[in-house]
């Protein structure tokens, strides 16, 4: 387990308040506009591009010391391909928000960075961040993940503020999938919830899915402890608790009966657990990986099964110890 030592550096948060960037912010979403928002705060020079806006990509990211990509993960790839042609210099610092998985390829967005800017520096930003609240001014912690040290620094100390707190950490594929796999377990908490199973039923949920989210994390290459600091219970806990998150109102809309189209035309924005739990599964099939949990979310996304069979299908299995291996095979 990595820890803190004395040798980990630590920098006042009124010293990296007088630390400013060339921000550009890919995606006007939700995220992309606070995050925009929060780099304006601080006194950063930033710049958002989104795919309809009137500027195009070459040109938003020509300057930039940092390029944050918020945009949902279907257009992840197509749009490393774009930056790639957009001549990105080697030092920018490249930060993906997106939570989610590639359905081509099953690649984190991070690990697509990657493997199209090899020279760049690539930081995982990732946490419980409900943006609604985060929009209204509420004080909210996250992670920067990166194998680069000297760069998740910088983006810490770029973003930081009296209301967003970041950590650092050394464990990108973590903070990432932390994010990532915790929308499938918020549909099915939505589900719970929208079922009225009570608190003991929704307790027993999110603490199942943690080893659930570890065992596939570890797998993926990612260090077990992540998944119990922000970027992993952290986001769950949020994620998990009510209506501002819009995968829970997935699960939510389903346990009322309505049809998963239905809702998610009425949200009208990214509910990335639908997709994720697709990938997933062909992850955890070709792997043997169990992962009970986001099996049943996947039956019942499918309409396979429905929420009262879906909840019997996690209550009827095998009995077992609590205490089960974290890199256990189907
Ligand atoms: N809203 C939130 O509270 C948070 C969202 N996230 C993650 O951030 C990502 C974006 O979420 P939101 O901004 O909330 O969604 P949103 O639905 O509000 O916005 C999605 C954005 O992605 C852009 N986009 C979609 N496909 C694209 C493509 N092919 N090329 C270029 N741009 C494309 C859209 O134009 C839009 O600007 C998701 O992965 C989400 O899980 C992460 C933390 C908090
Ligand atoms: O990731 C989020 C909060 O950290 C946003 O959750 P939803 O995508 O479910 O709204």
């Amino acid at each position: 387990m990595s820890s803190v030592s004395s040798e980990t550096p630590t920098i006042p948060l009124s010293e990296a308040l007088k630390q400013t960037a060339r921000v550009t912010v890919l995606g006007a979403g939700a995220w992309g506009t606070a995050l925009a928002r929060l780099a304006l705060t601080n006194g950063n020079q930033v710049q958002i591009w989104s795919r309809r806006g009137p500027v195009d990509l070459a040109t938003a990211v020509a300057n930039a010391d940092m390029v944050v990509s918020a945009i949902s993960m279907k257009g992840v790839s197509a749009l490393a391909g774009q930056l790639k042609a957009s001549k990105l210099s080697a030092s920018t610092i490249l930060v993906t928000a997106t939570k989610g998985l590639d359905p081509e390829t099953t690649r984190t967005p991070s690990k697509i960075f990657q493997d199209t800017f090899p020279e760049n520096p690539i930081v995982v930003l990732s946490g419980p961040n409900l943006s609604k609240e985060i929009d209204g001014g509420l004080p909210a912690a996250t992670v920067v993940a990166s194998t680069d040290l000297e760069a998740s620094a910088r983006v810490q100390q770029v973003y930081s503020s009296e209301t967003f707190r970041i950590y650092t950490s050394p464990d990108p594929v973590g903070a990432e999938l932390g994010g990532t796999l915790k929308n499938v377990i918020a549909i099915a908490v939505g589900v719970c919830d929208g079922l009225k199973l009570g608190s003991n039923a929704k307790a027993g949920l999110i603490t199942r899915a943690i080893p659930e989210m570890i065992r596939v994390g570890m797998h993926m290459g990612a260090q077990m402890e992540t998944f119990y600091g922000l970027s992993g219970l952290g986001d769950l806990l949020a994620t998990c608790d009510g209506s501002l998150s819009r995968n829970y109102r997935v699960g939510y809309g389903l346990a009322q009966g309505k049809n998963l189209d239905q809702i998610l035309a009425e949200l009208g924005s990214t509910a990335e657990g639908v997709n994720t739990t697709h990938v997933l599964i062909d992850i955890a099939n070709r792997e043997g990986i169990p992962i009970p949990i986001a099996r049943q979310v996947h039956r019942l996304l499918r309409g396979v099964v429905t929420p009262q069979e879906a909840v019997g299908g996690l209550m009827e299995r095998e009995l077992k110890p609590e205490a089960c291996d974290l890199q256990a095979k189907n």
